[in-house]
């Protein structure tokens, strides 16, 4: 279970984002909802115990994140950032190895999960690749094997945490669709995911919860049934627009109107 207290961050001395409060448990999923420069990120960025919080807390499993040890920290929780920086030029395989350094573990070990979590995300043609030669999307699918691997263990990912930070920025339609699809068998296995998304549709379809951030606050947080509503997206986004409900479809989608009848 992940618990979120009263959460408030200042970055420079400025209030970013204030009182959040929100929780998570075994088989959820959230997105975190808000306009460019809401503070998802920020906020993303407490959560994974980066940046330090300046209220509030952070239960991940009953216990306060800043009082447990890094190693239970970084096996019970993994980050994927928007973009990571290549340091060395390592091999998909060597670069994907790294996640399991926070185990204790013989080396045999660690290859036989991520042979496992290759194989579960069809990853295996890109092993003996080199991290540089590959494309935005592909990378992107690298990082999200990475952090699934970082958070496996012999009891699989159940009340493991995965905080993502726009995962499907760089990737195709089909691969969109598959990596929902897999972030669903996560969830299925009791893995939580908290993941920041510009796609409100995307969100509406494939999460559980929804927490939308308007300027640093909470302003709503909840089941999608619950939360997308026209009003509060409208309000969220500053735009026109209302939330429909498709026949044949079990998720809401947003359309926005028409540009000239939004300046009329
Ligand atoms: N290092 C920093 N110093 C000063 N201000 C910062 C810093 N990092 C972020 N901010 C400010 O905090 C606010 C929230 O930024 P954040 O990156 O969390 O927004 P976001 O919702 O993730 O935006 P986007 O959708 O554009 O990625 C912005 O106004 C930004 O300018």
């Amino acid at each position: 279970m992940l618990e979120i207290y009263s959460l408030s961050i200042d970055v420079a001395d400025r209030r970013i984002v204030s009182t959040i409060n929100a929780s998570l448990a075994p088989g959820q999923s959230m997105a975190i909802l808000g306009a460019n420069g809401a503070g998802k990120s920020t906020l993303l960025s407490a959560l994974s115990k980066e940046r330090m919080p300046a209220k509030g807390s952070i239960v991940l499993k009953g216990k306060n994140i800043h009082g447990m040890p890094l190693r239970t920290l970084a096996t019970s929780r993994a980050v994927m950032q928007q973009q990571q920086p290549l340091s060395f030029d390592f091999t998909v395989l060597e670069y994907l190895l790294l996640a399991r350094a926070c185990h204790n573990e013989p080396k045999q070990q660690s290859m036989l999960f991520l042979s496992q979590v290759v194989s579960e995300l069809h990853l295996s043609d890109f092993l003996e690749c080199q991290l540089s030669r590959l494309s935005g999307g592909e990378r992107q699918r690298i990082e999200f094997a990475k952090v699934w691997l970082q958070v496996l263990d012999e009891n699989d990912v159940n009340g493991k945490l995965l905080l993502l930070d726009e995962p499907t920025s760089a990737l195709d339609i089909r691969q969109q669709r598959l990596f929902f699809k897999h972030l669903h068998r996560f969830c299925q296995r009791g893995g939580m995911v908290l993941t920041v998304l510009h796609d409100i549709n995307q969100a509406a379809q494939h999460m559980d919860h929804l927490l939308l951030l308007l300027k640093g606050n909470q302003l709503a947080c909840g089941p999608v049934a619950k939360v997308f509503t026209s009003s509060n997206i409208q309000r969220c986004f500053n735009v026109d627009g209302q939330v429909t409900w498709l026949s044949g479809h079990r998720f809401p989608q947003f359309f926005t109107h028409a540009i000239n009848q939004e300046i009329a």
